[in-house]
């Protein structure tokens, strides 16, 4: 190498340590170099480019032919800077007849660390968040299976009497904007103690699931059956009016009535309440009216419905007019 003074490379970069420029010849051997380049290769492996540049080959820049302003190569440049360790540069090669100017601007292999570091700690944050998502997946799957089991009965699967609160508070408030019609049913199986004394509590709850299937069968999806108590069920009809809800209760007594529940030998029968929304009347009231016309019905001979008047005076059985009706 040549140590007298540089004969191509301007002195003002000899001092930069973060610019390494060397000048080889034809068979890759140094002829000039700065401080950074120096500084940056260690010397003991000696300076020839075949064996210092990694990338690309000096065979390959030996083969590439320069452009107009004499550029050869431009883009990242792999020295091998002793010890074994390659380092990748952003660089520059320019030839000019037999020799060749490699400028290696700027040293990123720091950067390089720097990006694999970065792509590992996003790929553990990808891992964090897939993990994290799947334990929300899984929190919300439970919270739904809480919400079920808070707002469902846990023998019939129907609503429960917090649901139905819920739901008549809602239509309530509706009534009183848009006054639509609002019955309640509410429905009371017949002598169901006997029935659990004669064939055992295991039946009996077989039993209400299966009329909380009847039910379920028999209503739309904008209504709602609850079970309101033991063997109590409730079945709330938004937009239905007196003769709606009539029919709708006689319609579930006959599907009680006709079908014949083993081991039951007699026809699994049940009272029914209904009660249409009154001007101002509040839940607990409204309930109460309904359950005043179910005891209205088993005092007359159960199997029947009664519609709840105003006041208990006008509590009336509804079978006759049925008939009447023949509807
Ligand atoms: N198997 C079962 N029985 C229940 C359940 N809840 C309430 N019961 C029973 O339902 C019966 C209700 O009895 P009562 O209130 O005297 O009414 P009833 O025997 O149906 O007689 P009436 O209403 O007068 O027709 C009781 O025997 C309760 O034990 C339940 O979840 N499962």
């Amino acid at each position: 190498m040549n140590t007298a003074r540089f004969a191509f490379i301007p002195p003002w970069l000899d001092p930069l340590r973060a610019v390494a420029v060397a000048m080889f010849d034809s068979n890759g051997d140094l002829i000039e170099a700065n401080e950074g380049f120096r500084f940056t290769l260690s010397p003991e492996a000696g300076y020839n480019a075949t064996q210092r540049i990694a990338e690309p080959t000096f065979e390959a820049l030996l083969r590439m032919q320069p452009d107009e302003t004499g550029l050869v190569y431009t883009g990242l440049i792999n020295l091998h800077i002793g010890h074994g360790i390659t380092r990748a540069f952003a660089g520059t090669v320019y030839r000019r007849n037999q020799l060749f100017l490699l400028a290696a601007e700027l040293d990123i292999s720091a950067f390089e660390s720097l990006s694999s570091d970065n792509e590992r700690l996003n790929q553990e944050l990808d891992d964090a968040r897939k993990q994290v998502s799947k334990r929300n997946h899984t929190l919300e799957k439970l919270q739904e299976e809480i919400a079920t089991l808070k707002r469902n009965d846990g023998l019939t699967g129907l609503a429960n009497l917090k649901l139905l609160d819920a739901r008549v508070s809602e239509e309530i408030q509706r009534w009183e904007r848009y006054r639509r019609p609002l019955a309640l049913v509410l429905i009371d199986l017949d002598e169901f103690g006997k029935i659990n004394d004669e064939f055992g509590r295991k039946v009996g709850d077989e039993l209400l699931q299966h009329v909380a299937t009847i039910l379920n069968g028999a209503t739309r999806t904008l209504d709602l059956v609850a079970r309101y108590g033991g063997q109590e069920f409730a079945v709330l009809l938004p937009e239905t009016n007196e003769m709606g809800a009539m029919i709708v209760a006689e319609r579930l007594r006959m599907d009680l009535e006709s079908m014949l529940i083993l081991p039951l030998l007699r026809p699994l029968t049940a009272s029914f309440g209904v009660a249409l929304l009154q001007p101002d009347e509040k839940r607990d009231a409204y309930y109460a009216r309904a359950g005043r016309a179910v005891k209205y019905a088993k005092s007359h001979g159960k199997n029947c419905i009664a519609m709840a008047g105003v006041v208990a005076d006008c509590d009336h059985l509804y079978q006759s007019f049925i008939q009447e009706q023949n509807v």
